[in-house]
């Protein structure tokens, strides 16, 4: 007789949907990004989502992840990481890495078991200690359109370019005018110092009281990123690694006035004790596609509570399906000290799951009480957006190479200043 707990298939989907000209310290995102969609099929036919990151490498380990886990029951999460990660181990050395893998198929499996069990995944973590989430507005610079290319027409947006202080300031207006955000976050690391200075300035005049934080990427020096703190001091909330690596973040933090935050030197457990032992950073931007999941999550949240650690959560160009993740997983953590990053409104036009469940009030979002993660999947949006995947070629995501397709002499520099 066939258990029905018991995993029948996971069904690996890669996807591409749009994505602005929104510029970092590595250059501009391309007109397309990648993502990976999870149906984790169970015996009795419920099916949990997950979403990953996309590109060729994340791809082929969810392949690998198939095959391990069919025939496991869908509640012995640990033994699903465990078996993943022990075959993924010979080829994929960094635990950060496999992370993103077992990670993926968690939420899948956490989705299901709320569906099999009539209850939301935010009580599978233990329950709400709120019943909305805040989200910060992710402000970029950014071009008006992606310039005509290769044959391609241009491709513009309804958010116009960013290039200067008031163009960040317009954007930050349209963000809060169009889903309530009160507080931001700057993707800097694009213009040199003073420029993105300026904008922070201009921001905190402009929504005066409310949060500002400040990331670019680490495109400073130490020297450089001693000198913007010190200039916007009792400006930003926090800044978010300003420069590479726990001790130059150590050296940055030893006299900045505000608190620095990562989600670039500390993103694997071992980097934990290190890092709190030089005092290097004051935030943790933490992010269940990496930590191992959701309930891996809430243990880090209890770390970061430990040892003094401010929690924030990070983002990466996403859709629903991660976005449901990170509403329930944040609902569930009583020290979240921080509104969460989310690319959501760059990429919502193109979602996944169907509309009316995830929607942005005076810049939260309400977590959802239906089984599982709360969302449905859009099959028809799904075919549509792996159909553009499999036409457009592209396999993983190169924001240095599109930028060099119209500044040809254009560098990775990391510092650039
Ligand atoms: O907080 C961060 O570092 C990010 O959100 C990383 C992303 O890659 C962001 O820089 C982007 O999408 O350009
Ligand atoms: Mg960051």
């Amino acid at each position: 007789m066939s258990d029905p707990t018991r995993i029948k298939e996971l069904i690996v989907t890669p996807i591409a949907f749009r994505d602005p000209p929104l510029l970092n310290s590595n250059g501009v995102h391309e007109p397309l990004a990648l993502r990976i969609i999870l149906q984790l099929v169970l015996e009795d036919g419920t099916v949990g989502l997950g979403e990953s990151p996309g590109g060729v490498a994340r791809l082929e380990r969810l392949e690998a992840a198939a095959k391990v886990v069919a025939g496991m029951d869908v509640f012995d999460t640990t033994a699903v990481g465990a078996a993943i990660d022990a075959a993924l181990l010979p080829t994929v050395p960094s635990s950060h890495e496999r992370g993103w893998t077992t990670s993926a198929v968690e939420v899948a499996c956490l989705d299901a078991q709320g569906k099999l069990l009539g209850r939301p995944v935010s009580d599978l973590l233990g329950g709400t200690v709120r019943d909305s989430v805040p989200f910060a507005a992710y402000l970029f610079y950014k071009w008006a359109e992606h310039p005509a290319l290769d044959g391609r027409a241009a491709v513009g947006d309804d958010w116009g370019a960013a290039l200067d202080p008031a163009g960040i300031v317009e954007q930050a207006r349209l963000m809060q005018e169009r889903y309530g955000f009160r507080s931001f976050k700057l993707k800097g690391g694009v213009f040199p110092p003073d420029e993105e200075i300026a904008a922070i300035k201009a921001l905190a005049e402009a929504f005066p009281g409310q949060p500002l934080r400040l990331d670019p990427n680490t495109a400073w020096t130490v020297e450089t990123s001693r000198y913007v703190a010190r200039e916007l001091d009792g400006v930003l909330e926090y800044l978010e690694d300003p420069t590479k690596g726990i001790e130059g973040m150590a050296a940055v933090a030893k006299d900045a006035p505000m608190p620095l935050g990562t989600n670039m030197c500390v993103i694997a457990w071992e980097h934990l004790r290190p890092a709190i032992e030089q005092n290097a950073i004051q935030v943790l931007l933490t992010d269940h596609h990496y930590w191992g999941g959701l309930r891996r999550t809430r243990e880090l949240a209890a770390v970061c509570e430990a040892f003094g650690l401010a929690l924030s959560m990070h983002s990466n160009s996403h859709l629903g399906i991660s976005l449901a993740a990170m509403t329930h997983v944040a609902a569930a953590i009583p020290n979240l000290d921080h509104s969460c990053d989310t690319h959501y409104p760059w990429n919502s036009a193109d979602d996944v799951v169907l509309p009316g469940v995830l929607e942005f009030r005076d810049g939260e979002v309400k977590v959802p009480t239906g089984p599982g993660l709360g969302v449905e999947l859009d099959h028809e949006a799904l075919d549509r957006l792996h159909r553009l995947y499999l036409d457009s070629g592209v396999r993983s995501r190169d924001d240095t190479g599109y930028m060099r397709r119209f500044q040809p002499d254009y560098e990775l520099r990391l510092p650039r200043w």
